[in-house]
């Protein structure tokens, strides 16, 4: 089999060419692309890349279109715990997995916005080459412009393959980051109130 050969894993059209270079990449690595088992293995790297990577080709932002009325006119603090997530080291492109918190205070008559969406935007700008700043940022930011909320926060806490596997092997460690906006940075009790939130985990 030449490097160029076209692989019996079904690829998408524009991934022929990211599959001849994932060939030549791992030939050069000296890894035994004749043995049975690896002759798919490029194609196989290219597809998972693309699913780890989806991220890049939507706009996470949108699943906050689909809103509610509002049901009180004291809306308050509504957080999702707990949601588990999967992003890309844009370093080292290797995964970093964990869980956030996200939080947001609706404006007094603002719409809300289904709990489920919550995850969705969170886990779509996850899917994208980053680190985790960014991604704490993106949220934030996410929930406070698209909302127009009186504020918003995420808390994530994540193992970094590159830092736990390889490099140091840090066998257990973990990167956590908050980002506050709006109200949960300026009223202590909101602050509180998030982070009591996230500690109980409901
Ligand atoms: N701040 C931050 N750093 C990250 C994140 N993901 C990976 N890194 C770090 O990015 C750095 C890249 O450092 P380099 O020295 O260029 O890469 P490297 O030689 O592979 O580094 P080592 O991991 O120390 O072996 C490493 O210190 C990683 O731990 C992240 O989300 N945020
Ligand atoms: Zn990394």
């Amino acid at each position: 089999m030449t490097l160029e050969d076209v692989s019996a894993v079904a690829v998408a059209g524009d991934e022929h060419e990211a599959c001849a270079h994932a060939r030549r990449m791992m030939a050069a690595l000296g890894f035994p692309l004749h043995e049975p088992g690896m002759a798919d293995t490029p194609a196989r790297l290219v597809k998972a890349l693309r699913e780890l990577a989806a991220g890049m080709r939507e706009d996470p932002g949108r699943h906050l279109e689909i809103t509610f009325p509002p049901e009180s006119s004291d809306p308050g603090l509504i957080a999702v715990t707990n949601v588990p997530f999967i992003s890309l080291c844009e370093h080292h492109l290797l995964p970093f997995t964990g869980t956030m918190t996200v939080a947001y205070a609706p404006a007094p008559g603002a719409p809300i916005v289904g709990l489920s969406k919550l995850a969705r935007m969170a886990q779509g700008f996850a899917a994208r080459p980053q680190v985790q700043e960014r991604l704490g940022e993106q949220i934030v930011d996410a929930l406070h412009s698209r909302l127009e909320s009186l504020g918003a926060a995420c808390h994530l806490s994540a193992e970094h393959f590159c830092m736990t596997l390889r490099g140091i092997r840090a066998a257990g460690a973990k990167m956590a980051t908050l980002h506050l906006k709006g109200v949960f940075r300026t009223e202590p009790v909101m602050r509180e109130n998030f982070f009591h939130l996230h500690s109980s985990g409901a």
